[in-house]
């Protein structure tokens, strides 16, 4: 520009010649800067588009009724269901024996997952059974991939209502028997059975059964969207007073309040960053809201302070009085009031009882007991000695 200006005074370009070249300069620059950005920016939309694809390439889930029936006695069962339901009769009543089970799995994914040997599927008839009964687990056994055994014969039952609780190492098996519980991963047929009430879970159609169970995961996923709607996703009709209450109980209202805009304080990106005791406090408390009859915490207190752990609770329990509750956690203070507590290793059941007669046998939850008592006996001297 100086060197224009120059040249424009001693007249060796005219004053039309400089303006025409700051102009194709100034329009030439942008354009030059951009690149960088844009060049960035596509990488960035790749890595999403990728993101995009995998979700709208997804395998869709089977639904309840896709698999047609091969046996003459499961069709026969199949119109029995359509006519009855015809009728006006509620699934929960129908008198339906469950036949045996022969449609073959089909989906990539269902060949790499099983306990090793050539799967079936039998979730042929979605059925809505009432889900407030004893939750059974028979002979389960369970791998992501045939080499690698992740439940080996688990046997365990649930009384309805009752809190039933599992410890155990990492990578033991503990979310696994969960997420097979809600059937994220469906159990083959070989491998054991799990049932609700005395109905086989395959049998049971899918989204029904994922509205009974209430799951509360470790890193609980929030929306960027408000604390209340966060809270009040699963309802259409969002009640302030439910939501408050729901919040109260998880001990996250007095939190909540605390932020300028309180309930309609945007979570993530946008907004306030949560705590991850914040999250998972949210997380329980949109898990109240859906008032399922079974709940699942897997290690979904583990980012709370025990003092509030035990207050959550507590309050749970009171709220929550029918509902049958599975709590996964490494922390024993969480678990030691549950009626049945069991101890995982690789994938099996080490011990099996309540608090009191665990502490009493020599094993891994006595060891374990009394590790993390003492560390939390140095850290109150600690405190102590701080003050
Ligand atoms: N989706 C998956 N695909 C393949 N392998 C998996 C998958 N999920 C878990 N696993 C493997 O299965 C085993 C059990 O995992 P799981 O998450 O059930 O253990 P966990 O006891 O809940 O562990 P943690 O206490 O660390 O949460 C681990 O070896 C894990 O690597």
């Amino acid at each position: 520009m100086v060197t224009g200006v120059v040249f424009a005074v001693n007249g060796r370009i005219t004053l039309g010649e400089f303006m025409a070249f700051i102009s194709y300069n100034a329009s030439l620059t942008w354009p030059v800067r951009s690149l960088g950005r844009i060049i960035s920016d596509m990488s960035k939309a790749g890595v999403s588009m990728e993101r995009v694809a995998y979700i709208l390439e997804a395998e869709e889930e089977d639904a309840a009724v896709k698999c047609e029936a091969k046996s003459t006695d499961r069709n026969e069962n199949a119109e029995n269901i359509v006519k009855k339901k015809k009728a006006g009769q509620s699934e929960a009543t129908l008198d339906y024996k469950i036949p045996a089970r022969t449609a073959e799995r089909t989906s990539e994914d269902s060949e790499n997952k099983g306990c090793g040997e050539k799967q079936t599927l039998g979730h042929i008839i979605g059925m809505k059974p009432a889900m407030d009964g004893d939750i059974c687990f028979r002979d389960v056994s369970f791998s992501y991939s045939p080499d690698h055994p992740v439940l080996k014969n688990i046997n365990f039952t649930i009384p309805s209502g009752s809190t039933f609780a599992i410890l155990g190492t990492t990578g033991s098996g503990k979310s696994t028997l969960v997420h097979l519980l809600n059937r994220l991963y469906d159990l083959p047929e070989d491998c054991g059975s799990i049932t609700i009430g005395g109905t086989d879970i395959r049998d049971i159609d899918r989204q029904y059964l994922r509205q009974n169970i209430g799951m509360v995961l470790q890193e609980p996923f929030l929306f960027s969207r408000t604390i209340r709607e966060n809270i009040g996703i699963t309802k259409e009709k969002l009640l302030d007073e439910e939501i408050r209450h729901a919040a109260e109980i998880a001990c996250v209202d007095e939190s909540i309040l605390h932020f300028a805009d309180g309930y309609d304080t945007i979570v993530g990106e946008r907004g306030v960053t949560l705590s991850g005791g914040q999250k998972q406090r949210v997380a329980i408390a949109r898990m109240l809201m859906k008032e399922a009859p079974i709940l699942v915490f897997d290690d979904s207190l583990s980012a709370v302070d025990t003092e509030t752990d035990n207050k959550i609770r507590k309050e749970l329990k009171k709220e929550m009085e029918k509902a049958t509750v599975i709590m996964i956690s490494h922390r024993i203070t969480s678990l030691m009031q549950a009626d049945c507590i069991i101890v995982m290793d690789k994938g099996v059941i080490q011990q099996m009882g309540t608090h009191e007669e665990l502490i009493h046998q020599e094993g891994p939850y006595k060891d374990i007991y009394e590790i993390q008592m003492n560390s939390d006996i140095r850290l109150m001297e600690g405190g102590a000695a701080c003050e």
